[in-house]
């Protein structure tokens, strides 16, 4: 059987807010998830052994907790018959630690690539449940839809923000996205808001809560977005580190990409609504 060579694209929180925080720690959010036409690719090979392998680890991430590796070994757990194994190759192009959701995303890709080369036929909503004990970003990435989420960010309402065009600055640090929910300072009672059908794309109504806290903990994220700040709203995603502005077209977007100062490193990418994942898998049908 040959290889599947599958799009692990980024996710932009478009706001995020925190409404609160269950008895369990985790926090409740109201969020609006639209993906990017860029991120990782991953290749996944059938085997005859029954092994997970994962052709090149991640440094600083030992291959029993990379991602891929755990979203394979649940499936495999979750089939209730003997399943064949894989090689994984992950090429790797998003930041770790960037709120991009890089690594949600290649277990959504490892998930849904798998479910079709061992024939297991899960359906959506099984995987993504599967997915949601590996980490909260993982269902959206399942659904391939931009959504808005609720509850810790499982609970999806499909979304049509506009397709606009980002370009997303990688400050020069990591941030871990639990040091910023343990956070004492972090705004935890953002009222609940209406979830529109259509998004108005009005960025004033919406913040990211965890931007304040962010800002004061890495001077480098601050300093970014008073530089995107200039051409425009500019917003954390997720927990950061990573940054972005939006503009109407690509060319809008390189202008300003050109103009950055030496040492800023990201990229321009358009946003989509259904993710590049989901396109490739209906092509390959
Ligand atoms: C910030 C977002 O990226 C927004 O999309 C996600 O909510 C984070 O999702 P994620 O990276 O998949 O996060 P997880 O791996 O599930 O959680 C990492 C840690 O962040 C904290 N956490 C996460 C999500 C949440 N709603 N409340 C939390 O308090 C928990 O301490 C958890 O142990
Ligand atoms: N395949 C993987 N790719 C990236 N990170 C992984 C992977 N497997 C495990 N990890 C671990 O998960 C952590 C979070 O990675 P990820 O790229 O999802 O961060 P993030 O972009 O901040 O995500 P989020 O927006 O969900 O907070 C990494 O710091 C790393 O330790």
């Amino acid at each position: 059987m040959t290889s599947l060579k599958l799009p692990s694209p980024a996710k932009l929180n478009l706001f995020l807010h925190i409404l609160g925080r269950r008895p369990d720690g985790y926090h409740e959010l109201q969020t609006l998830f639209q993906f990017l036409d860029y991120g990782d690719t991953i290749t996944l090979t059938p085997r005859t052994d029954g092994q997970i392998v994962l052709e090149q680890s991640i440094p600083g991430v030992p291959d029993d907790e990379n991602l891929v590796v755990r979203a394979a070994r649940q499936l495999a757990a979750a089939a209730n018959r003997e399943v064949p194994g894989a090689s994984i190759a992950v090429d790797k192009r998003l930041p770790m630690g960037g709120g991009l959701g890089g690594g949600s995303s290649n277990a959504a890709t490892t998930l849904l690539g798998l479910n079709q080369l061992w024939g297991l036929n899960y359906s959506l909503d099984e995987l993504a449940e599967l997915g949601l004990a590996l980490g909260a970003d993982v269902p959206v990435f399942v659904r391939g839809h931009s959504a808005w989420g609720e509850g810790v960010g499982e609970r999806l309402t499909d979304a049509h923000p506009p397709e606009d065009w980002f370009l997303v600055i990688k400050p020069p640090c990591d941030i871990s996205t639990r040091e910023i929910f343990s956070e004492q300072g972090l705004t935890r009672d953002t009222p609940g808001i209406k979830i529109a059908p259509a998004f108005e794309g009005d960025a004033s109504r919406y913040r990211n809560d965890c931007e304040d806290v962010v800002r004061r903990l890495y001077p480098e994220v601050h300093q970014s977005l008073e530089w995107l700040a200039q051409f425009g709203p500019a917003r954390l995603t997720g927990t950061g580190a990573c940054i972005f502005g939006r503009f109407p077209t690509e060319s809008a977007a390189r202008i300003i990409w050109e103009s950055k100062p030496s040492g800023i490193t990201g990229f321009v990418a358009q946003g989509v609504n259904i993710s590049p994942l989901h396109k490739k898998l209906t092509e390959l049908k």
